[in-house]
């Protein structure tokens, strides 16, 4: 195993702001200031301790399991807000859990799966609980969050009605290869992705479904390099996640402009802070420490097959994996567990699992047979690897590619 790396520690955190009182002060420089503030305290406070604990920062692995379990079976009224996302909180949860190792009993397994099978519309696809309308987002973490509880047991696959999901994909395509969330709902990239994700992992994809959908992705990559929901809009991190992966989930990475993207995608590390913001001259966040990190293995992935590319890095992404490691570690962890966008920010468990999520991107290189761990601080920090396309671990995608990998579709058989 790889000793772990030392606390990088950045002099430059402990120097005085970028910002002056004399210059050129908008709402966005202030907010930019305050973060600069807030991080740089945590900073400071994480220092003091460092000389004692020369192997911090330390994931707290114990508080964070805690508060996942214990929302995995309860959640108080606060959480009313999510109803209509319960099976995007199973996914939080799941793959939290995943990433930290922490077994399911199988009894949880099967409840969990029983309620997510209540969320299945009549009709195909998952909606946000039971009765709601189904929708693309929780049908996408539905499905992901059965293929983390097919480790336990695969009999958890048996709620899936893949012909009527198959059936409620093709109703959400638009004419021009796009996907609108549900019925009489948005069209964006998200939808897209989600479609796209859910078709492959239970092998129902066919041409008919994604008759022109390479098109619209590619005119979602605007003249920034990242992708936008829709064609004309701002570039953003979750959307250039979905619109690069989609590519990918299209085998169609070829009618992506690489080098704009990876050239927007790096910027979008901030220099002070060491996590991603979503868009240029926005605040950074934790949660897109997935979906701009994941990006980097996605793009690495696709440049190690483009002969062009010899000089790509056999041992880093192209990020600071210890600036993000560090940023996640000492300013996103709540202290009664969870984490957090960034300080200041209450807990929840999106931040959990993207952060973590993101964590564990940092930490795992795989460039082709080459690996290489650079984990930050205790070596107990380590977290399994994800396969970035899915977000999901790689037993996960295996678990549904030997389930649903020999199984067709009545009336047409899916494309490779
Ligand atoms: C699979 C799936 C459903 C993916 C979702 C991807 C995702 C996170 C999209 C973000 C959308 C967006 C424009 C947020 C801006 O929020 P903001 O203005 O509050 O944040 P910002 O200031 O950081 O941009
Ligand atoms: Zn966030």
């Amino acid at each position: 195993m790889a000793e772990p790396a030392p606390f990088r520690c950045l002099s430059s955190k402990f120097q005085s702001l970028r910002f002056n009182d004399e210059g050129f002060a908008t709402d966005t420089s202030n907010e930019q200031k305050l973060v600069e503030e807030s991080v740089s305290k945590c900073y400071k406070v994480f220092k003091s301790s460092h000389s004692f604990y020369p192997d911090v920062p330390l994931l707290d692995r114990e508080l964070h399991t805690e508060f996942l379990l214990r929302g995995i079976k309860h959640l108080s009224a606060s959480y009313e807000c999510l109803d209509s996302s319960r099976p995007w909180l199973c996914y939080w949860i799941l793959h939290s859990l995943e990433l930290l190792e922490v077994p399911i009993p199988e009894d949880h397994a099967l409840s969990i799966a029983t309620f997510l099978g209540k969320c299945q519309d009549p009709c195909g696809g998952f909606g946000g609980g039971p009765m709601q309308y189904p929708h693309l987002a929780p049908t996408y973490a539905a499905v992901n969050a059965l293929c983390i509880l097919a480790n336990i047991t695969e009999k958890v696959f048996d709620v899936l009605d893949r012909e009527k999901l198959y059936s409620f994909l093709m109703r959400m395509r638009t004419p021009d290869g796009a996907f609108k969330m549900h019925d009489g709902g948005e069209v964006d990239i998200r939808g897209v992705y989600c479609a796209l994700s859910v078709a492959r992992l239970t092998n129902i994809m066919t041409k008919e479904l994604v008759d022109g959908t390479i098109d619209f992705i590619v005119r979602c990559q605007t003249y920034e390099g990242g992708f936008a929901g829709y064609p004309g809009l701002e570039a953003h991190g979750g959307y250039t996640f979905c619109g690069v992966a989609s590519l990918v989930l299209l085998g169609h990475t070829e009618r992506c402009d690489l080098r704009s993207l990876l050239r927007w995608v790096a910027n979008r590390q901030t220099q002070f802070e060491g996590g991603f913001q979503g868009r240029t001259n926005k605040l950074v966040d934790g949660c897109y420490s997935f979906w701009q990190g994941a990006c980097f293995p996605i793009i690495h992935m696709i440049m190690c097959t483009d002969d062009d590319d010899q000089n790509l890095s056999a041992s880093s992404w192209m990020f600071n994996q210890e600036a993000l490691q560090e940023y996640i570690l000492v300013c996103c962890q709540h202290d009664y567990g969870g984490l957090l966008d960034k300080p200041g920010k209450s807990r929840d468990h999106y931040h959990t699992c993207y952060c973590l999520s993101g964590l564990s991107v940092a930490q795992h290189f795989v460039g082709g047979s080459l690996q290489n761990d650079l984990v930050i601080g205790n070596a107990s920090n380590k977290l399994r690897p994800i396969q970035p396309v899915y977000n999901l671990s790689l037993d996960s995608v295996m678990m549904a590619q030997k389930h649903f990998g020999s199984m067709k579709l009545s009336e047409k058989g899916p494309i490779s």
